[in-house]
């Protein structure tokens, strides 16, 4: 059953700049998706749009059975409840720890009193202790998160947002900053989440090669159009030629060794 769809979407910052042009897909409950395509795509557009971060120009987002651009203020904070996000930088408050951070993610299940005085049960603070201690940060739950490496700050996005009980975590290349090591860990965890809780992930990539090894399906994005949805499988050097233009040699030799491991 499809989660999300979109519907001919499209979206221009200003007249001269078409960031998504009639993007239509859907995506299943449980799916990993990974979205390629070269710098300027429209990749972070597209994630930004599905939560209303941005508004779209055209077309329709569906969710879990409602219209994304008709929700009215209430709606939507109680639609973003359902969408987790993570980003690049972590957007994290540096001054605060681990599990003040962690439990931000509760934010939209509050009022705004509620919030601002960091009232919450017991029953979430015993579940962001226990989504702490699952993605192995149980030793750093009362450091700040100045004091984490990139890895380590990534994990906290990824509690903050399970805290929220998600139906989908959107991940805005969420490797991006991160060493080879950090990144293997913290893609290991977004497949895990996605696997073990049946969380939907939508994630932005670079590396075409951690898009092949870790997802369900791939959308290639090119110049606002997707011009690439098929299973790693599918992603052949042509249509990764098609995707990339001039810039996929480099990916295909990656695609190479795919095909000899
Ligand atoms: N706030 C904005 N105002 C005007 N144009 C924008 C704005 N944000 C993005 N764009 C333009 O929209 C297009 C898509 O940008 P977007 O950031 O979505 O691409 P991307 O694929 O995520 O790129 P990257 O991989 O470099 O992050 C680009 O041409 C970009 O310059």
């Amino acid at each position: 059953m499809a989660l999300l769809e979109l519907r001919n979407v499209t979206k221009c910052y200003n007249s001269a700049s078409t960031a998504l042009s009639d993007v239509s897909f859907s995506v299943r409950e449980g799916e990993f998706v990974s979205v390629i395509g070269p710098s300027g795509a429209g990749k972070s557009t597209m994630l930004r749009c599905i939560n209303r971060m941005i508004e779209v120009t055209g077309g329709e987002i569906y969710f879990d059975g409602v219209i994304v651009s008709k929700l009215n203020k209430r709606d939507l904070r109680k639609l973003r409840t359902k969408i987790g996000m993570i980003f690049q930088h972590y957007n994290l408050v540096d001054r605060l720890t681990v599990i003040e951070n962690v439990l931000h993610g509760r934010l939209g299940y509050k009022s705004t009193l509620a919030g601002v005085l960091g009232r919450y049960s017991q029953e979430e603070k015993g579940q962001a202790f226990r989504i702490i201690k699952f993605l192995g940060l149980n030793e750093q739950v009362y450091s700040r998160c100045d004091q984490l490496s990139g890895g380590q700050k990534q994990r906290v996005g990824i509690a903050r947002a399970l805290v929220q009980n998600p139906k989908m975590i959107l991940c805005d290349e969420p490797i991006a900053s991160l060493d080879p090591n950090a990144s293997k860990i913290i893609m290991d965890h977004l497949r895990n989440v996605s696997t073990g809780m049946g969380i939907t992930m939508i994630v932005n990539l670079h590396q075409v090669n951690v898009a092949l090894k870790y997802s369900d399906r791939i959308i290639g994005v090119n110049k606002g159009k997707v011009v690439f949805d098929g299973s790693p499988a599918e992603l052949t050097p042509e249509r990764i030629y098609d995707i990339y233009g001039s810039e996929s040699g480099d990916l295909i030799v990656d695609l190479g060794e795919r095909n000899a491991s």
